[in-house]
């Protein structure tokens, strides 16, 4: 696998930070979660696949003194909290990257390492507020409207970072050093959407939110109800297509309106409706594939891993407890990723294992446990 080899580190944080090491863990990589001490009852981190955990007290100075050890040895440190945090409690990237010059130590926060806002609590919705995009989501005449936290967590924020993190193990290749890698939220997520910003010359977003061609205001563009109450996606951009969704939907183009007469949209919209209604999900997908008109099923979690596209590409795969997830993407044709069927580790599972192949003897080990730096929690074995 690409990232065989590449040792990282994780501080248990809640959701961007797990998908960053997920996707590390998934292509590859060793990564051990470093999670807190005394342990919570249950298990926040639900993107654990292909990791090991470590439960250790790092507001303990011997706590904080081991995590130094194992950046020694780490190639990859990921942490999560807001800035300040780390240089808190001793184990700032100064200190680290003094005792470690090769390591990459990647910070994944909502407001980056400074400005107004680095010491401030804040979630996706505040990250894509920050970074502009949220003013351009959502319906017309409706407040903006966060989709779910995907943007800014995991796009702007999980898989930005994976990338700096990668970027930078790459240029260590050439010049043996690791540095700092600062991933905001706020950056990540205005990055992802430069789109926005390079395509305001095109006249793309001169309408209020939700009147323009790819925000719900065109009526080619746009959800639509089915008969059964499920719904159909219709991206029909381009004229070529557009003439193909029309004529799927038994309509004749020479008396409708201009494709892009946006006066015209609302109507418009309002007929396509009443149309797609009028038949089950099944029978519009039985007249849009195979044709050209951009209109597909909008399916379910439950449905996804049954479609027939999904199924001869295995999109979605199964872990040895029949859980269903999305297959790592992207695929790499020599060196794919290879997802661990394993569930997700407990808290503290591998806690001695790992300290041990870190260097640390049986007795340091017995020492850490009895001052309760560590906790150990080996699952029972089903008899
Ligand atoms: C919209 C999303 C958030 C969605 C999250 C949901 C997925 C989860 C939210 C609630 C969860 C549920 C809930 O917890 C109840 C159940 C619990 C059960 O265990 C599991 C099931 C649950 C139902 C559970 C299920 C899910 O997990 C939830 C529904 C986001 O936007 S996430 C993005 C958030 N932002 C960032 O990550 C940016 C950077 N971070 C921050 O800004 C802050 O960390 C943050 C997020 C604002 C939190 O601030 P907080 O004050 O809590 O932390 P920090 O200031 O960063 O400091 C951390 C302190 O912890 C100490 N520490 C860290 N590691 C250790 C350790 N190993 N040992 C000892 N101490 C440790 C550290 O020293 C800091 O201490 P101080 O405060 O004293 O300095």
């Amino acid at each position: 696998m690409a990232l065989r080899g590449v040792r990282v580190l994780e501080l248990a944080g809640l959701a961007p930070s797990p998908l960053c090491g997920m996707i590390l863990a998934d292509f590859g990589a060793q990564v051990v979660r470093v999670d807190r001490c005394p342990r919570s009852a249950m298990n926040a981190d639900v993107q654990g696949r292909g990791k090991r955990s470590l439960a250790l007290d790092l507001k303990q100075g011997p706590g904080a003194a081991a995590l130094r050890r194992l950046c020694r040895r780490a190639d990859v440190l990921v942490e999560p909290f807001r800035h300040g945090v780390m240089e808190k409690l001793g184990l700032g990237p100064k200190v680290l990257l003094k005792e470690n010059p090769k390591l990459i130590y990647a910070r994944l926060t909502g407001f980056g390492q400074s400005g107004k806002y680095a010491k401030s609590a804040g979630h996706d919705i505040n990250y894509l507020a920050l970074s502009g995009v949220l003013s351009k989501l959502g319906r017309k005449d409706e407040n903006p409207y966060a989709p779910v936290n995907l943007l800014a967590d995991f796009a702007g924020g999980g898989v930005m970072c994976a990338m700096g993190i990668i970027m930078a193990l790459y240029e260590r290749t050439k010049s043996g050093k690791g540095q700092v890698v600062d991933a905001s939220m706020v950056e990540g997520a205005a990055y992802l959407s430069s789109f926005l910003w390079k395509s305001q010359n095109l006249g793309l977003w001169n309408r209020l939110r939700g009147e323009n061609l790819l925000d719900s205001g065109a009526p080619f563009y746009e959800t639509y109800k089915t008969l059964d109450g499920k719904f159909m996606a219709v991206g029909a951009i381009e004229p070529q297509f557009y003439e193909q969704l029309v004529k799927g939907l038994g309509l004749d183009s020479d008396k409708l309106p201009n494709q892009l007469s946006f006066s015209d949209w609302p109507e418009m919209k309002k007929m396509f409706a009443a149309i797609f209604s009028k038949k089950t999900q099944a029978e519009w997908c039985r007249i849009f594939d195979g044709i050209d008109a951009c209109v597909t099923p909008v399916l379910s979690l439950d449905e996804v891993a049954l479609h027939e596209h999904n199924k001869e590409r295995s999109s979605f795969i199964k872990n040895d407890q029949e859980e269903i997830s999305p297959r790592p993407s992207p695929l790499l044709s020599r060196t794919p990723a290879t997802p661990s069927p394993r569930r997700d580790p407990f808290i503290g599972e591998h806690t001695e294992e790992i300290l041990l192949e870190f260097g640390f003897t049986k007795e340091e080990i017995a020492k850490l446990h009895s001052e309760k730096v560590i906790e150990f929690n080996k699952p029972k074995a089903n008899l």
